[in-house]
């Protein structure tokens, strides 16, 4: 297997480094470049054994796959890189945020199958939630969702729903961060110190994740079985409802996917 990433920055290597670990590819399966020579990409075929290069010839000769993990806007140049030696074996699978299938097909002026996948960083730890939808001519899907089951679950949806994939769990990761530390940020506010308030937060966070994977309750009714009639839960919940933060996380969820959209459309033009 020959994948190549173009990109290996947070997303990128929080995928390899899930695929390596799990042992679905060799690390000599792998072959990374960057934008220039970076000590971040040296660092990663000295720590994990991968492949580097700047060659794009000998990086895309006999590829499987060549994974598109730049920024949208840094698009257009990885494309002019790949677009004079993609063979028709490689399959393309983007993982950038808003950018359509035709717009990569454009780009590198292919037929090749191209998937796009919304993966997050929690692959790292084997558990990302990856959105995946695909072109037409994408028949041979079995092999690619393995590989990325090997870093998360899977959930297979229309390109439309992308947008809405992208704001729930490719973002979405980074809202619960939010609002970890703005907790901590609060215990400081009640008094604690700052390295009380994140070893506080930190393992409260730890705790409740631990919980959620292993009870069979629901979110809510693990919250319920904190809740004392009139105690002390029930009177923070009120306070908290009061501020509305239900109407907050919809209007959160709501921007991150109207940027989804707003990046496709720039494309567009
Ligand atoms: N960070 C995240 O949690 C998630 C990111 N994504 C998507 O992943 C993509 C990458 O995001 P990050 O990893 O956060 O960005 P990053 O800034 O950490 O990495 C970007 C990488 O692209 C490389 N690059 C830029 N121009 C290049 C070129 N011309 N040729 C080859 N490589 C080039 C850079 O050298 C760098 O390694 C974005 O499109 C984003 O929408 C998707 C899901 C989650
Ligand atoms: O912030 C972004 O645009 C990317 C896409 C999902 C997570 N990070």
């Amino acid at each position: 297997m020959k994948i190549v990433f173009y990109g290996a920055g947070n997303m990128a290597s929080a995928i390899f480094i899930g695929m390596i670990e799990n042992r679905v590819v060799e690390p000599s399966d792998i072959y990374l470049t960057s934008r220039s020579m970076q000590e971040k990409i040296m660092f990663f075929k000295e720590k994990l054994g991968v492949n580097v290069s700047y060659d794009d010839q000998e990086l895309l000769k006999d590829a499987d796959y060549v994974i598109l993990a730049s920024k949208p806007q840094s698009f257009p140049a990885v494309a002019e890189r790949i677009r004079p030696y993609l063979e028709p074996k490689t399959k393309v699978v983007s993982v950038m945020a808003g950018t359509q299938i035709k717009t990569i097909r454009r780009e590198l002026k292919t037929e090749n199958p191209i998937a796009r996948i919304m993966p997050n960083t929690n692959a790292m730890v084997r558990h990302s939630v990856n959105g995946i939808s695909y072109s037409e001519n994408f028949t041979d899907r079995d092999e690619l969702i393995e590989l990325m089951e090997s870093f998360g679950t899977t959930v297979t949806v229309g390109e439309d729903e992308m947008h809405n994939i992208t704001a729930a769990t490719g973002s979405g990761s980074a809202f619960l961060y939010y609002i970890y530390e703005m907790y901590a940020e609060s215990l400081m506010e009640l008094g604690f110190d700052e390295e009380e308030a994140m070893f506080l937060t930190r393992n409260l966070v730890i705790g409740a994740g631990k919980m959620v994977e292993d009870s069979e309750l629901s979110f809510s009714d693990l919250r319920k079985n904190i809740t004392s009639k009139h105690g002390t839960t029930e009177a923070g919940l009120n306070a908290l409802d009061g501020e509305g933060l239900k109407k907050i996380l919809v209007t959160t969820l709501n921007a991150a996917a109207s940027r989804s959209e707003e990046l496709s459309q720039d494309e567009d033009e």
